[in-house]
């Protein structure tokens, strides 16, 4: 039978406390409503005592909800506790949920007290809030950290005292999951009315162990667990609830538990999140990061087009994302290259797209991410199995203050089989000019640059860089694009500009055989 286990959000607390991560009254609500979406059991919304604004926050979450439970923190304090009060009663279901560290470095080096009166503390505090509210949650701060016999003695006590739920945090993220499975394993198996309460856990992630840690706890027989979405919060923050989530629900079987969590609002969730604070997961962060379902290498992308199974333990569909992302670099395949190119409308047969997709390597060897424009571009390439007429041998330049600079260019032109190489100058405003004026005199393609585009596709002194350039030739009737790519900005524009001038020859070609009657299907796009 699976266990139901109680999500415990504390995004809007614990959340909070990373630093850049305030958010106002109306963001909290805002996000407290899309939590209430997504089903949690518990929100646990500030802390009241903390400042009028944490209070009116507090207050207005509870006002806000319908049927989640929303939970103010409070120090073991009559007055934390009283304020706490007066702001989660506002709420159709309130808790306070009040807290003492245990562990003997907070008693001894913080709060300067034995652990007798830190049991005492933490037993008034929860009867004090018990005559205010019949829910109560205790929790002893540093549990991770405490002597484990003294932690079962403060354990009984708070449940003995009205707390409903007991909560044994790693506060400083300290423990690993198998001492930590231990840990919960001894306080279930010696407390004697342990059945009295919910046990909940409250994993940080300093180790980078929180969702294991918060696992772990789970198989020892907790019944709650405090998470926060994107595992934002303290420090390195708490575990991340999505990670939690979809833990048990991909691995049911093993947990035999389950959560309410309506899974396909998660990652709505986690972008509300992120535009309210102003933080991006890192794009690999499990569930909820940007490449979470994207496949780049062509082995894992041949075997998702098969069968998505192969690669994928959960559906993208399953946490709110439309689809899986078959991300084009330099690690994919044909069958990957050849499905993109189908689902942008291009059927290319079968030589033709060898071709293409060799390109795209190339290409795809130069600049990090592929753009469906890029890929149209090589589809349209290969469709229209441009010939290069015109190739560039050598461009070379002299330039300089005092110097007018001038290009020496070298064209190889290829013509029914016959191949002329073709060596001009010219001079212009600036090299990148002189050598466009000196592949018009040998292509005899006037051409009039009317866009220059140059972008860095690489870091480094020796970046790649593309260039794209608009060119208007005489006598076309429309614009044509050429690019060039290298690591010398001249080279890549002179590459760019013979290009453009292969493109215009198509086009020119094409024009004069439509006027002669002998018009044939070649593709738009130049
Ligand atoms: C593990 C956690 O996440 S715990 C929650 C942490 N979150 C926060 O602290 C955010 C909200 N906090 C605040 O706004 C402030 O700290 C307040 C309003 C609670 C207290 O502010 P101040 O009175 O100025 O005290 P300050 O923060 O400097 O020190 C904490 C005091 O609380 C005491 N304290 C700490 N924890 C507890 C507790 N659980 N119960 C009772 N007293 C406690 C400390 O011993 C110290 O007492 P002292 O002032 O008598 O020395
Ligand atoms: C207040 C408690 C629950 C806490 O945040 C912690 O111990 O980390
Ligand atoms: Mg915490």
């Amino acid at each position: 039978m699976s266990r139901k286990i109680m999500v415990f959000d504390t995004t809007l607390r614990d959340g909070e406390q990373s630093p850049g991560c305030s958010m106002n009254t109306e963001e909290k609500v805002a996000l407290a409503r899309q939590l209430e979406r997504m089903n949690v059991d518990v929100i646990e919304a500030g802390f009241p005592v903390a400042s009028i604004g944490d209070f009116e926050a507090v207050k207005s979450v509870a006002e806000a909800l319908d049927r989640t439970i929303v939970a103010g923190l409070s120090r073991a304090h009559e007055k934390d506790i009283h304020r706490c009060y007066e702001a989660v009663s506002h709420a159709r279901r309130g808790r306070i949920h009040t807290f003492l560290a245990t562990s003997d470095i907070h008693l001894e080096a913080k709060l300067k007290i034995s652990r007798a009166e830190a049991l005492e503390r933490a037993v008034a505090a929860v009867k004090y809030a018990r005559n205010l509210v019949d829910d109560v949650e205790f929790s002893l701060e540093d549990a991770g950290r405490t002597d484990w016999d003294y932690m079962c003695q403060v354990v009984e006590a708070v449940i003995h005292a009205g707390a409903g739920t007991v909560n044994l945090p790693d506060t400083v993220g300290y423990t690993i999951p198998t001492e930590f499975h231990e840990m919960i394993s001894y306080v279930m198996n010696r407390v004697p009315n342990i059945d009295k309460a919910v046990i909940s856990l409250h994993c940080h992630n300093d180790l980078g162990l929180g969702v294991a840690n918060s696992l772990a706890g789970i198989q020892a027989g907790a019944g709650q667990v405090e998470c926060t979405i994107n595992g934002i919060g303290e420090r390195a923050g708490n575990a991340a609830m999505e990670e939690i989530v979809m833990a048990l629900k991909t691995r049911a079987n093993y947990f035999q538990a389950h959560t309410d969590i309506v899974t396909e609002e998660i990652t709505r969730t986690s972008k509300l999140l992120s535009s309210i604070i102003g933080v991006e997961v890192q794009p690999n962060k499990a569930i909820v990061g940007k490449n979470a379902f994207a496949h780049e290498a062509g082995i894992h992308q041949h075997g998702v087009l098969s069968d998505k199974r192969t690669y994928e333990i959960m559906t993208p569909e399953s946490v709110g994302l439309a689809k899986n992302d078959l991300v084009l670099g330099k690690h994919s395949g044909r069958h990957a290259f050849k499905a993109r190119l189908e689902e942008l409308g291009y059927q290319l047969k079968p030589e033709i797209l060898q071709t293409a997709f060799e390109k795209f390597k190339a290409l795809a060897d130069r600049k990090k991410e592929i753009f469906d424009e890029d890929l149209e571009h090589i589809a349209t390439e290969g469709m229209k199995q441009v010939e290069e007429w015109f190739v560039l041998d050598y461009v070379g330049t002299t330039a300089g203050s005092s110097i007018i600079p001038t290009s020496c260019v070298t064209i190889r032109i290829r013509d029914n089989g016959s191949e002329r190489l073709v060596t001009e100058t010219a001079i212009g405003d600036g090299p990148v000019e002189a050598s466009f004026h000196a592949i018009n005199k040998a292509t005899g393609y006037m051409g009039k640059l009317l866009e220059y585009q140059v972008k860095a596709v690489s870091k480094g002194e020796d970046a790649v860089g593309d260039v794209t350039i608009k060119i208007q030739f005489e006598g076309l009737d429309r614009v044509v694009t050429g690019k060039g790519s290298s690591t010398d900005v001249l080279h890549g524009s002179a590459l760019a500009y013979v290009d453009a001038a292969n493109k215009a020859r198509l086009r020119l070609d094409l024009i004069g055989r439509e006027q002669s009657g002998d018009s044939e299907e070649v593709s738009e796009g130049v």
